[in-house]
């Protein structure tokens, strides 16, 4: 049930929109979790779509570990991603939405159901299977989209902002119930968030993205003290 953790590498990577450019040059350490910050309109997103491959680079390579993935598609990238929203069919019911993660025609084997059911018991809901979305709550949804992770069992994974619209208390046991995951499987992680708290639970490492680019680079607790990249603690002074 292990994913084995790989790297993540953008190798002199330029993109563009139509009035927008990116350049990402930054290699994402193995089997750890790397919180991305950084202004809205900065690139986050556009990276992390970079490396799911919803983006084609116009220069450079996406590696993930010693393979070259850069014009792969989507579906052939070991890779799962969690947005804020809509990462559920709404007309599916909750255990083939997870199902999906297995398989995209949702052919499952006995094998295959049984890893659906001990995944939604270990995101806490069990009993949920034949809910339909909008018969959750937002927490509930986010962790359907966990239970799919697991399933996939993909040894990236990226969270594009999963937990920014839920309340305070809800973020603290969706940062927990990541935190356990990443401890039993291991992959890399890539988290985007506008929360420093959330960096500091749950990121060893950061990333600071700034106008297309990564303006900082370092372990998460350097980035939080006086000496922390000046950009950095300008951004978090701003925020609060
Ligand atoms: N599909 C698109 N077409 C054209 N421009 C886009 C597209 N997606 C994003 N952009 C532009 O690219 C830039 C980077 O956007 P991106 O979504 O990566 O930023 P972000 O750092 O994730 O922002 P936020 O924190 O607000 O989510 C922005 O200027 C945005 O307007």
């Amino acid at each position: 049930m292990t994913s084995t953790s790989a790297a993540v590498r953008l190798d002199h990577v330029v993109f563009s929109y139509s009035d927008t450019m990116v350049r990402f040059d930054v290699t994402f350490a193995p089997g750890e979790i790397t919180a991305i910050m950084g202004p809205s309109g900065a690139g986050k997103s556009t990276l992390l779509n970079l490396v799911a491959g919803f983006e084609t680079p116009r220069e450079g390579r996406v590696l993930i570990g010693d393979v070259d993935v850069t014009i792969a598609p989507p579906s052939e990238r070991p890779v799962s991603m969690v947005f804020q929203e809509n990462n559920l069919f709404a007309h599916l019911d909750v255990e083939k939405n997870v199902g999906l993660g297995r398989s995209p025609a949702l052919s499952l084997a006995t094998a295959d159901r049984r890893d659906v059911a001990t995944a939604l018991t270990r995101v806490g809901l069990a009993g949920m299977e034949k809910r339909l979305p909008r018969e959750l709550s937002g927490g509930e949804r986010q962790r359907v989209a966990l239970a799919r992770v697991l399933v996939r069992d993909r040894p990236i994974l990226l969270l594009d902002e999963p937990f920014a619209s839920l309340g305070p208390a809800l973020r603290e046991d969706m940062l927990d119930l990541v935190a356990s995951l990443h401890a039993e499987r291991g992959m890399t992680v890539l988290f985007v968030t506008h929360q420093p708290e959330d960096a500091r639970k749950l990121a060893k490492n950061m990333v600071f993205v700034e106008a297309g680019t990564v303006a900082a680079a370092g372990k998460t607790a350097d980035f939080f003290t006086n000496a922390g990249p000046e950009a950095f603690r300008h951004y978090i002074g701003g925020e609060r």
